[in-house]
């Protein structure tokens, strides 16, 4: 059955305009694949949780064994194949799922097991040795970069997972970046040390010149390519080799024994050398082992223990100063339980982690919202992780966020598309709560409204302490996920009118879990517009539409999000007179707008007043003033884009005492839009940063092709044998761009995409956008 529906939706891509490069590479791969009857068979998705081998999930474990654990890589690194690898060697499932035939744990969204790809995280809780790990497989695509973004917010470590034979790819970079901003402390695998470019020392330089990090050699591959067949454990000295049984070769059968000399001289003294590195590099960086190395091991490292190099390779991973670097083959079941010791060993438990809000709470529960998915049984699922106290079902919960109590009615333990119901959850830990129907991405949730108001006050004195100007609320609401403005947007139609409440639904409850779509109301047509991350993510929502909801919409021609600014000041009175009932309303505003200059782009208006304004202005009547303003820059006078970059100074205001705020705000935002027609509006267009991938015979086709699109290349690096190519490109120049280039190329090239900053469009540019948006076109 999996191959028939792959098969359908093989060829429902083929047709489609906004097919990905990816899935294209992914669906090549399933067609070769053969999926059996015995695949569907052997694995059971909706089996309840007596699948679940082991129920030791249900206690709630000590807080210094917990890992909450993220995998984070570029799309296609083998997150997915490693994940699932995680959970069969821990006992959690009973056969190996894989990727290609669609029958991973964690890719258990239909459209990810027909693609090949990961769109939502998901949470698996499993144990290892002890260790209780909550492990979140991210997506890799750049189209669901928020869906990393809030989940790295949650997590105490990570492991960045690489292509051995590529090393550094576009989207590891951002997401490293990412985990810096959170500061979270990282373990590297070199995964597909099989693959025949696989190069563990190209990789290992790579991460340490794009990444400026330090890696940490931990292990040394046995073979290379074809020839890999195990590890060397520099910490220990031990060969770890994986040997198939007679029947099967899942990699649970491996011999790990100390490296003689005898065994293989060239390898012994190879790992003699590296662990000597090693201890170096770690004393360089930790003074507490440094004195053990400078002293009584001065003349013999051998002698240092492996528990010693071991304590010490984790207080420099905590430290974020080094990175431990580990490396097998997820696909051909090596090195994953290596890998899975060392998360319990280097990176940290929750409560090594130091979050300043916790002392405001005390004991006193302290929790954060970070996914929200919707049941259409239980309705929204909300995914909580606890900094403080506890939360258990059938109790009253108070959303700092929303200002409101909820009630919580049961608590899940995640494990993947089945939950576990748990009586409490402590500290350090995650879990799926139900009930919740106000709480959303990033929330911060409380017992109550007291405690909430107590750690305000403590939170307060603390900021006076330290001379801090922070709010109140705003220290006790742990920080909210960025999200980027879309650059794509279409219209969405239902089949009948009839059909349209039921799309409306669908829709905010498709948002309220993924808070990177954005839904609006086109505000002349009246038509619902669907705004998103890229042509995937929309692809994506489509079809999640049509098969969770049962709605077969139709969508618009994929358009581009530009923005309008400014191109010189400009200064407009206005004046608003209108009697309504027995009231006079009387409002005349005066505006002046000019164009902002600076590296980033800033979205919002920067509002001041003149002084003898803000002298006696209350603050109800400012919100009505900043209210008209924001509303006419949300929506520019040329194209309907919004505006960025301006300045506004109001310099004079004068208000009847009888006129509401909402006549004031009227006035304002009309007075806003005649001083940005008046000082020009110019559109500005989104540009990417593009890197392919390319073969030498294909480089040259690939770069004429991009001279055509308006691309500016930027770099051209060789990566093994291939080039990779770095450009910045116009967004509207990609449309259909993997067809494009998996013809130019005979399928051999790859490439992302992500948007890198706004740019002016000529005049010829923004003449011919105008006409082709007038329809003259
Ligand atoms: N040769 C080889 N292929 C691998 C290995 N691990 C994964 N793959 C293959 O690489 C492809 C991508 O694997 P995934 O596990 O889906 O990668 P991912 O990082 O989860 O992908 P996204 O979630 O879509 O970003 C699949 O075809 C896997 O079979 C490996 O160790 N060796």
């Amino acid at each position: 059955m999996w191959k028939v529906m792959r098969r359908v939706s093989v060829d429902l891509l083929e047709s489609s305009s906004l097919c990905n490069k990816q899935v294209y590479f992914r669906k090549t791969k399933m067609r070769v694949v053969s999926v059996t009857q015995q695949n569907c068979s052997l694995r059971n998705y909706s089996a309840p949780p007596g699948d679940v081998k082991s129920l030791r999930s249900v206690i709630n474990p000590d807080i210094s064994r917990i890992r909450n654990i993220g995998i984070m890589a570029h799309i296609d690194a083998g997150k997915t194949t490693t994940t699932e690898r995680m959970l069969y060697y821990s006992g959690y499932i009973r056969t190996l799922g894989d990727v290609d035939d669609g029958d991973t744990v964690t890719d258990f969204m239909v459209q990810e097991r027909e693609r090949g790809i990961t769109i939502q995280s998901a949470a698996v809780t499993f144990d290892w040795k002890d260790y209780r790990i909550n492990l979140i497989d991210t997506p890799g695509h750049v189209d669901f970069t928020v869906e990393v973004e809030r989940c790295l917010r949650v997590l105490d470590g990570a492991v960045a997972v690489f292509d051995a034979s590529a090393g550094v790819e576009a989207q590891t970079l951002t997401v490293w970046r990412q985990a810096d901003k959170h500061q979270i402390p990282r373990i590297c695998f070199l995964n597909k040390m099989d693959k025949s470019r696989a190069s563990f020392t190209y990789a290992v330089e790579s991460i340490k010149q794009k990444l400026k990090t330090k890696p940490l050699l931990l292990q040394l591959p046995i073979g290379e390519a074809k020839t890999f067949r195990g590890l060397v454990d520099i910490v220990t000295k031990e060969k770890i080799i994986w040997k198939p049984t007679s029947d099967l070769d899942d990699g649970k059968n491996f011999e790990r024994k100390l490296l003689l000399e005898a065994d293989d001289p060239n390898l012994f003294q190879e790992v003699q050398d590296a662990r000597n590195t090693l201890i170096e590099q770690v004393a360089d960086l930790d003074d507490e082992f440094a004195e053990l190395v400078l002293g009584e091991h001065s003349e013999n490292f051998d002698l240092i223990s492996a528990e010693k190099l071991q304590s010490a390779i984790r207080r420099v991973t905590l430290a974020h100063k080094a990175v431990p670097v580990l490396c097998g083959s997820a696909l051909k079941n090596k090195g994953v339980q290596p890998l899975l010791d060392a998360i319990t060993m280097y990176l940290p438990a929750p409560n090594e982690r130091s979050y300043e809000f916790l002392q405001w709470y005390k004991d006193d529960l302290c929790a954060l919202a970070f996914k929200v998915l919707h049941d259409k049984c239980r309705g929204p699922l909300v995914f909580v992780r606890v900094y403080s106290g506890s939360l258990k079902p059938q109790s009253a919960v108070y959303n700092i966020n929303k200002s409101c109590t909820e009630r919580m009615s049961r608590l899940l333990l995640p494990f993947a598309d089945q939950h576990i119901e748990i009586p409490s959850l402590m500290p350090g830990n995650i879990a799926l709560t139900v009930g919740l129907k106000q709480s959303a991405t990033g929330d911060t949730i409380v017992s109550s409204k007291a405690s909430a108001v107590a750690a305000a006050r403590r939170a307060g004195r603390d900021a006076r302490e330290k001379k801090r100007s922070v709010s109140d609320v705003d220290s006790l609401l742990l920080a909210g996920v960025e999200i980027p403005d879309p650059v794509f947007f279409c219209t969405i139609e239902p089949p009948s009118m009839a059909k349209q409440q039921d799309l409306d639904n669908a829709l905010s409850c498709l948002q309220r879990e993924d808070p990177s779509l954005k839904v609006k109301i086109d505000p002349d047509t009246g038509q619902t517009i669907l705004c998103g991350m890229g042509e995937l993510h929309i692809e994506i929502i489509h079809d999640r539409i049509k098969r969770e909801y049962g709605i077969e919409t139709y969508l618009g021609p994929l358009q581009i999000a530009y923005r309008e600014t400014i191109l010189s000041a400009a200064q407009v009175t206005d004046m608003l007179d209108k009697t309504v009932g027995d009231k006079r309303h009387f409002v005349t505003a005066e505006l002046e707008v000019r164009p902002r200059s600076g590296d980033r782009a800033v979205t919002k208006p920067i509002i001041d007043y003149a002084e003898s304004v803000i002298g006696e202005l209350p603050k109800e009547l400012q919100g009505a003033i900043e209210n008209g303003i924001m509303n006419s820059c949300i929506q520019g006078p040329l194209l309907g884009f919004p505006v960025q970059d301006i300045d506004v100074t109001v310099q004079s205001l004068t208000v009847h005492p009888d006129t509401s705020h909402t006549m004031v705000s009227a006035c304002v935002s009309r007075c806003m839009q005649k001083a940005l027609k008046k000082a020009g509006i110019q559109i500005l267009e989104p540009v990417m940063n593009l890197e392919i991938t390319v073969s030498e015979d294909h480089l040259s086709a690939a770069l004429s092709d991009l001279a055509q699109r308006r691309g500016s290349i930027q770099e051209i690096q060789s990566r093994q044998d291939n080039r990779v190519v770095v450009a910045a490109v116009p967004l509207a120049e990609m449309m259909g761009y993997s067809t494009v280039l998996r013809s130019l190329t005979s399928g051999s090239a790859t490439f992302t995409l992500e948007l890198a900053s706004y740019q002016a469009l000529n005049s010829q540019e923004q003449s011919a956008l105008l006409q082709r948006r007038m329809g003259l076109v």
